[in-house]
């Protein structure tokens, strides 16, 4: 079975995938998007994307995306401990202008750049290991950020290792495809929803939904509804699955409360980080 992921070959998107998911084939893309437009084709039976990240937050793009998926559904989710490393072709930072890699990754290190070299421009690249090839490609003056698996693989040397702000720096991904999870019993259930109105108490009384069932939430975001400024939609992320009687029951209840409510699948809690 091939699962889509952000490449090329040594991304985290990869090194999360092989580890988490050894079985399937991985299918490298260029962006977050080609990834859900293939498996939307059924070129690919799963996608591998990350969610949010414990420096950074919200990957917002992949966020957006999952308002617009058609029978596709979350089917697990992966914790992965995140270590950036910069690389270059000499494995010394003198001649370095230049220091490329995706925009969380660099983001992920924002305090150290400005620390060390506050003078490099940092640039976007699609992804960490896309990264790492375009510093191989060009030489002296570019670096690269990302993990030691891609730096060595692309045949860079490593110019300066632990580099993110965070030593905790963890990123979640997910699991999509199109064949819905039954439940475990430590399961988990990503929702998003819109309200009707712009009135006092909207969020508080889908809150208390929560909080009056004892049903924990782990996570809760707001999204622009990309209408007028101050129209948000809000994501949350609660334990249990909706097949269970009480998870129904409350998924029944803020329907009443929402104008628009989107389920984007119960799966397994992930127990440990990668
Ligand atoms: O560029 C990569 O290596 C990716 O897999 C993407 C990505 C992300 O978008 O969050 C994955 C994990 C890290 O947080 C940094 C970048």
């Amino acid at each position: 079975m091939k699962c889509g992921y952000l490449g090329p070959e040594g991304s985290y998107s990869y090194l999360a995938l092989k580890e988490a998911y050894p079985e399937l084939k991985p299918v490298a893309n260029t962006s977050f998007i080609e990834i859900l437009e293939k498996l939307e084709s059924g070129e690919i039976d799963f996608g591998f994307l990350p969610v949010e990240n414990s420096t950074e937050g919200a990957v917002t793009v992949v966020m957006d995306s999952l308002l617009d998926l058609k029978d596709i559904v979350i089917q697990g989710e992966v914790v992965y401990s995140i270590k950036h490393h910069l690389f270059n072709t000499t494995g010394k930072m003198e001649e370095v202008k230049i220091i490329s890699s995706h925009p969380q990754a660099l983001e992920q290190c924002r305090g150290f750049f400005r620390r060390k070299y506050p003078h490099v421009n940092l640039i976007y690249a699609e992804s960490t290991s896309a990264a790492c090839y375009q510093a191989k490609e060009k030489g002296s003056e570019y670096a690269a950020v990302a993990s030691m698996w891609a730096g060595k693989k692309s045949g860079l040397k490593v110019a300066c290792e632990d580099i993110q702000d965070n030593r905790f720096n963890q990123t979640r991904f997910v699991k999509l495809g199109k064949v819905r999870k039954n439940p475990t019993g430590k399961d988990k259930t990503s929702i998003a929803f819109s309200f009707p109105y712009d009135e006092p108490g909207s969020l508080h009384k889908i809150l208390k939904v929560f909080s009056d069932n004892h049903i924990n939430l782990s996570r809760i975001e707001s999204r622009p509804a990309k209408q007028e400024l101050g129209q948000y939609i809000f994501f949350i992320d609660f334990n249990g699955h909706k097949e269970e009687p009480l998870i129904k029951e409350i998924l029944k209840e803020l329907e009443r409360y929402t104008r628009k409510l989107y389920l984007f699948g119960s799966y397994p809690r992930s127990e440990k980080t990668l």
